[in-house]
């Protein structure tokens, strides 16, 4: 059998894990005999008629739990000032919406039905993913009868489904879109003008190395050839016969109007940009920091990270869906062994692999012996919020998820960021030069490539030459955000300023 050599943590993934939850996702035929008649009101009346003290909003993110996370953390929030929420996933999600996720326990989620069963981009490889678009498309007529049944004023969506502003439209039912990606990435990709001077031809990945036309002059953001390829999945064709591109512009162009979980602070000229580019009204609900965390870190972390000093600890995760190549592994192990600093390596692989194997095969020869003392490698979910906040964690490097940069910030955890896909490279970028706010490890123009000394000299930059530039400068406003996004204040007038917003659009 195989044994685990010292220093690895393994835990099953979440996902196959046996967590028993009781679901409770309520049947939605029952969900809508539960509707006293008072809460279902036309919405054809003309909007004086609208009881606005009881907003009633529809979540339906796509089905990867990078995007259910950001829908379920603005229904906390909506929710906790009074919105009536009612949450759409698969019946399999439900346990982990409640459980890992915590929507509130008085929010109504209700179960569709996706006809081959499958529930989320974590129990599929990366190269199946794509079939859930179009299973989330073959749920158009339940989310239809719904609609009808429920009468929401909005329903907030995400990317994949392009078909849902004209049947909620034809209900009478605004459409939101809710963007769970940076602004910055958003209106360099998929806006209106990318296309305008590619006449005649098709887009290359050369296209996509410059911004599109008017794009924010104070602006240096571009594409690295290897990140530039990484988009062109976009121009492929994404079930029916549009391309992933096509169906997030028809989204973006077709919906009541556009809402991203970001502010103006970070992302002032995006916003403006993609305002102009569709013509229509972008409303924020902020970066959304998450609640805190009803869990407790688990014994076997905090006794760990209790044993290393204030700050010195590096931890290294890729999110819920990102996963390293071989090269990229063992490189990033050995500039953490090379930093001589503590460390947790999280690392993910996809579903149709095994993660021992994967981990024995592509760490360098005789790592976990080298570093037992101050490194441990885990594999599966991971409790990343609680490991951020503890004291002992003074680094975060990470693919530039969006939410993990959020929670990196507000725990004064400094950025070193690799980011691997999409939006991700926007986000580093936003973080690295227009917040000046963390490090990206240097990378190979044509593909990408690190090599240890890359990973090496970012962690000094941050950790270990802190008392000079530009370590120093990028400590500081590090921090400035950071105290910027945990104001109580500012962030409930990002929700108080929204649902105004929301009330007057009803
Ligand atoms: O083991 C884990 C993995 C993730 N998380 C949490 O899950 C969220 C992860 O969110 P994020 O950092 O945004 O990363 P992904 O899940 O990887 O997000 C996907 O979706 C994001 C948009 O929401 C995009 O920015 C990313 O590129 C895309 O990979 C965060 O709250 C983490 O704390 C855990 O608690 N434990």
């Amino acid at each position: 059998m195989f044994q685990l050599p010292m220093g690895w943590i393994l835990k099953p993934n979440i996902a196959e894990s046996s967590i028993n939850i009781p679901n409770q996702a309520c049947n939605s035929y029952n969900l809508i005999n539960l509707l006293s008649t008072s809460e279902k009101h036309n919405t054809n009346m003309s909007t004086q008629f609208v009881n606005h003290d009881h907003l009633h909003v529809v979540m339906f993110p796509f089905l990867a739990f990078g995007h259910i996370s950001p829908f379920v953390q603005l229904s906390n929030k909506l929710f906790s000032h009074g919105v009536r929420i009612t949450f759409l996933s698969a019946e399999s999600n439900i346990s982990r919406i409640r459980s890992t996720l915590n929507l509130d326990p008085a929010i109504n989620i209700i179960s569709l039905q996706f006809p081959n069963g499958v529930s989320s981009t974590a129990d599929l490889p990366p190269h199946l993913a794509a079939n859930l678009v179009h299973a989330i498309d073959l749920t158009q007529p339940q989310v239809k009868s719904l609609l009808l049944e429920l009468k929401p004023h909005y329903i907030f969506f995400d990317f994949a489904q392009h078909w849902l502003p004209k049947i909620a439209s034809e209900l009478g039912i605004k459409s939101v879109h809710f963007s769970v990606y940076s602004a910055i990435s958003d209106s360099y990709i998929t806006v209106p003008s990318r296309f305008s001077n590619i006449e005649g031809r098709n887009i290359t990945f050369e296209d996509l190395k410059t911004p599109p036309p008017g794009y924010p002059q104070n602006s240096d953001v571009s594409l690295e050839a290897f990140e530039a390829m990484d988009f062109m999945f976009l121009f492929n064709r994404f079930g029916e016969n549009l391309t992933g591109y096509e169906r997030v512009l028809q989204s973006l162009g077709e919906c009541s109007f556009i809402v991203f979980k970001t502010c103006k602070e970070f992302e002032g000229p995006y916003l403006e940009y993609i305002e102009k580019q569709f013509r229509k009204p972008v409303l924020l609900c902020g970066p959304l920091v998450p609640e805190p965390s009803r869990d407790v870190l688990e014994e076997r972390w905090s006794k760990w990270l209790d044993t290393f000093p204030a700050k010195s600890v590096i931890l290294c995760s890729f999110g819920s869906e990102t996963f390293l190549n071989d090269d990229q592994i063992k490189e990033l192990a050995s500039g953490l062994e090379l930093s001589g600093l503590p460390f947790i390596l999280v690392l993910n692989f996809p579903s149709d692999l095994s993660a021992e194997s994967e981990l024995e095969r592509t760490l360098p020869k005789g790592f976990l012996e080298r570093v037992k003392d101050r490194g441990v490698v885990h594999t599966g979910w991971f409790q990343q919020q609680l490991v951020l906040k503890h004291s002992s964690v003074g680094c975060y490097v990470c693919h530039a998820g969006f939410s993990s940069v959020i929670e990196a910030m507000v725990n004064e955890c400094q950025l070193v960021l690799l980011p691997f896909k999409g939006d991700q490279f926007f986000n580093s970028k936003l973080v690295a030069k227009d917040l000046e706010a963390g490090v990206e490890v240097n990378r190979r123009e044509e593909d990408g490539y690190f090599h240890k000394d890359d990973v090496l000299k970012a962690l000094k930059t941050i950790m270990l030459e802190d008392d000079k530039e530009p370590g120093k400068h990028i400590r500081e406003n590090h921090m400035k955000w950071g105290k910027f996004l945990s104001d109580k204040e500012v962030q409930n007038k990002f929700i108080t300023d929204l649902l105004v917003q929301l009330k007057s659009m009803a």
